[in-house]
């Protein structure tokens, strides 16, 4: 059988979704190979073989952030790329029905709900007709530019274990 790879797109605006994603696909890759692309680079989910799909983002006012919201980070210091995002990465497809898929994001840790890109990116990945692996998983940074609160990357990498372990038991035998 060929090797099972998984495609994990990320958005990062300071670098500490990036650390996330590699982090989710490093524990991926202990059972199967995982990809993980900047959405800059405009990776395609479909036709690529592909048997599963992470999309991770930071949370921007509560939600998937936007050109205004990647403006306002860029203002503020961050240097990734602005110009997509996953919203708009995800909005060119009409359906990605039965790709087994889970979400992610960043966001700060509050008292008082922050919104989730995570939530945001699942409803859509859903609409699509993605069939979602684990409920969608939020990282948490200290502030806005990170960094990540300690022990997030290796929460992260155990969630990429366990989304690999269930891609591998719902593979189709024979
Ligand atoms: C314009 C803007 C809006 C934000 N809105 C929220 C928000 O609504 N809730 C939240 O928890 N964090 C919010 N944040 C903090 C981001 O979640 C944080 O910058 C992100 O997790 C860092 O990830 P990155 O390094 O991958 O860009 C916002 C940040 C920016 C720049």
């Amino acid at each position: 059988m060929a090797a099972l790879r998984a495609l994990v797109v990320y958005e990062s605006m300071f670098g500490n979704t990036e650390l996330i994603a590699r982090a989710v696909a490093e524990g991926m890759s202990e059972l199967l190979e995982a990809e993980p692309r900047n959405v800059a680079t405009q990776p395609r989910a479909d036709g690529q073989g592909y048997c599963a799909l992470v999309v991770g983002g930071p949370t921007h006012a509560f939600g998937l952030s936007r050109a205004a919201t990647r403006r306002s980070a860029a203002e503020q210091g961050a240097t990734g790329p602005a110009e997509t995002g996953v919203r708009e990465w995800l909005a060119q497809y009409t359906s990605l029905a039965g790709t087994p898929a889970a979400a992610f994001d960043t966001r700060i840790g509050t008292p008082w709900p922050t919104g989730s890109a995570a939530r945001s990116a699942q409803k859509r990945l859903r609409r699509l007709g993605c069939r979602i692996l684990l409920p969608a998983e939020d990282f948490v940074v200290t502030g806005s530019t990170g960094p990540l609160r300690d022990g997030e990357p290796e929460r992260a990498r155990r969630w990429g274990r366990t989304l690999a372990e269930m891609i591998v038991a719902t593979q189709p035998v024979g």
